[in-house]
C-alpha cells in the first residue's frame, strides 16, 4: 500500500459538489474542503447568500469529517472575469462569465491553490464531465518534470488529457469547461462523471446531506446570483441611448437606455408597442438597436461565424484540422442546446471559421462557439464575426433578381 493521496475538493455547498466530495472520501483519499468566495455583496435583501453557502459546505465537510477551508478571489473575479465581461458588453457583445469564472478562477487560481499552497495531488470539482485518464492516471501528473526550459513547446504535449461529455448528457457540464487549460485538466477530477443526477441526490440524501438538498439548483449566473441582471449591470455601465429601429424600413420606433444588457433574439422593450419586437442587430456607433417583428424573423438566422483564437482543451487542434485545413464536427453556443454538425476551417492566426449545416437562431457575438468530436468536447473560442443573415442573403437575392429583370428590359433591340 502506497501513502494516502491527498485531493482537494472544490465546495460550493450545493448538492454536487458535497457528493463529489464524499465519493472521494469512500474512494480512499485524503479530502480537503474548499469554498471559494468570489463576489462581495449583499443581494437585495440584504443577505450575503455566499455565507449560508460557505456554512453549508462547512456542515458537509464536518460531517465527513474532513478539513475545511475558505479561500477568496474577489479580486482576482473582479479583474479576470467581471472587468472583461463589462468590456465585452460595452463592445455590444454578449459575455458568457460562467466559462471565463472556470478558466480564470476555479481551473487557474483555485488549481494552483489546491497543488502549490495545499500540497494537493489533485483537485476535483462537482462538474459534470470526464476525462480521458483515471485515478490514478491523475496522481502520476504531479511526478512529470516540472519545466526547465522557459518556452513550453506548443506541440509538445504528448498523451494530451481529453474532455469528455459526462454519462448524463443532460446535466453535462463540457460546454461551461470548454476554455480550461490542460495543465489544470490533467490533474482534476470529476466524481460525477459517471452518476447521473437523480443519482447524486439520493446519495445525498443517504448521507443526509438535508440542509444542501433543500436548496435552490443554481444561481443563475456565476457569483452574481439572481438579482435582476439588467438593473445590475446598469449599475457598472455609463447610459448609452439610443432608438429602436424597425430593420425592415429603417422607422425608429421608440428609445432605449443603453444596448449592453440587449442579446440578440431576446424581445425589446419598446414603449406604446403592443406587438413583439426582438433585437436582431446593434450598431454600437450610434446606439441603434434594430428590431424586427416575429421571433423566427429570417434576420435572426445564420450558419457562419469566426471565434477568435480557439482555445483546444489538449492544446494543439486536431490533427485532421492541420492536416487539411478543414474538419467536421459539431457544435454548440448555448449549454444543452442540441448539437448541430458544422465543418471548421483553422486560420492561420489559430482562429477558426465555422459553418453549419443549417441557420440557426441568435448567435451572438461574445458568445463562446463550442466544439464537440464525438462525446470528446475539443474546447471553444468566442465569437467575434456573424455571417450574413437569411434576411441579407435573401434581400441580397432580391436585388439581383431585380437587377437583372431591369437589365432584361433595358437590353436594346439588337442592331439589324
Ligand atoms: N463558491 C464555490 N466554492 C467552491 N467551489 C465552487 C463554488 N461554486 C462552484 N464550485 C465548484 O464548481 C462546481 C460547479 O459549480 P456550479 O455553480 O455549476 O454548481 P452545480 O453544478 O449546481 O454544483 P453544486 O451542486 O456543487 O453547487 C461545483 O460542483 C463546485 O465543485
Amino acid at each position: 500500500m502506497g501513502f494516502i493521496r491527498h485531493v482537494v475538493c472544490a465546495m460550493s455547498g450545493g448538492v454536487d459538489s458535497s457528493v463529489a466530495a464524499l465519493l472521494l472520501k469512500r474512494r480512499g483519499y485524503s479530502v480537503t474542503g474548499v469554498f471559494m468566495k468570489n463576489w462581495d455583496s449583499l443581494d437585495e435583501n440584504g443577505m450575503c447568500n455566499t455565507e449560508t453557502d460557505c456554512e453549508d459546505a462547512y456542515r458537509v465537510c464536518q460531517s465527513l469529517d474532513i478539513p475545511f477551508h475558505q479561500v477568496s478571489y474577489i479580486k482576482e473575479y473582479w479583474h479576470e472575469v467581471f472587468s472583461k465581461l463589462l468590456k465585452d458588453y460595452e463592445k455590444g457583445r454578449t459575455p458568457n462569465p460562467d466559462i471565463l469564472c472556470n478558466k480564470h478562477i476555479k481551473f487557474n487560481h483555485f488549481h494552483k491553490y489546491a497543488i502549490n499552497t495545499l500540497g494537493a495531488d489533485a483537485m476535483a470539482t462537482g462538474h459534470y464531465a470526464r476525462t480521458s485518464q483515471e485515478d490514478d492516471e491523475v496522481f502520476e501528473q504531479k511526478t512529470t518534470a516540472p519545466q526547465t526550459t522557459l518556452f513550453r513547446d506548443r506541440f509538445e504535449i504528448r498523451n494530451p488529457v481529453r474532455m469528455y461529455q459526462a454519462a448524463d448528457l443532460f446535466k453535462d457540464q463540457t460546454f461551461f469547461l470548454s476554455q480550461i487549460s490542460q495543465d489544470a485538466l490533467r490533474q482534476t477530477m470529476f466524481p460525477l462523471a459517471g452518476l447521473t443526477k437523480g443519482f447524486v441526490k439520493k446519495i445525498a440524501a443517504e448521507a443526509g446531506f438535508h440542509h444542501v438538498l433543500k436548496k435552490k439548483e443554481s444561481m443563475g449566473i456565476c457569483f452574481i446570483g439572481e438579482r435582476n441582471f439588467e438593473s445590475f449591470i446598469l449599475e457598472y455601465l455609463e447610459p448609452k441611448p439610443g432608438n429602436f429601429v424597425s430593420l425592415e424600413d429603417g422607422a425608429v420606433m421608440g428609445t432605449h437606455k443603453g444596448w449592453f444588457t440587449m442579446t440578440l433574439g431576446q424581445r425589446a422593450k419598446i414603449g406604446g408597442q403592443r406587438d413583439p419586437f426582438f433585437v436582431v442587430d446593434k450598431d454600437i456607433t450610434t446606439g441603434d438597436v434594430f428590431v424586427a417583428p416575429t421571433t423566427n424573423h429570417p434576420a435572426l438566422f445564420r450558419d457562419m461565424m469566426r471565434t477568435d483564437r480557439f482555445h483546444w482543451v489538449t492544446v494543439e487542434p486536431p490533427a485532421e484540422l492541420v492536416k487539411t485545413q478543414m474538419m467536421e464536427c459539431h457544435f454548440r453556443f448555448i449549454h444543452q442546446m442540441p448539437l448541430i454538425p458544422c465543418t471548421v476551417t483553422l486560420n492561420m492566426n489559430g482562429s477558426v471559421w465555422i459553418s453549419l449545416s443549417r441557420p440557426v437562431r441568435a448567435l451572438t457575438p461574445g458568445q463562446f462557439a463550442v466544439l464537440y468530436k464525438g462525446d470528446e468536447c475539443l474546447g471553444s473560442g468566442k465569437i467575434m464575426q456573424l455571417g450574413p443573415s437569411e434576411f441579407t442573403l435573401q434581400r441580397g437575392r432580391e436585388r439581383l433578381l431585380a437587377a437583372a429583370q431591369q437589365q432584361e428590359q433595358q437590353t436594346p433591340e439588337p442592331a439589324s
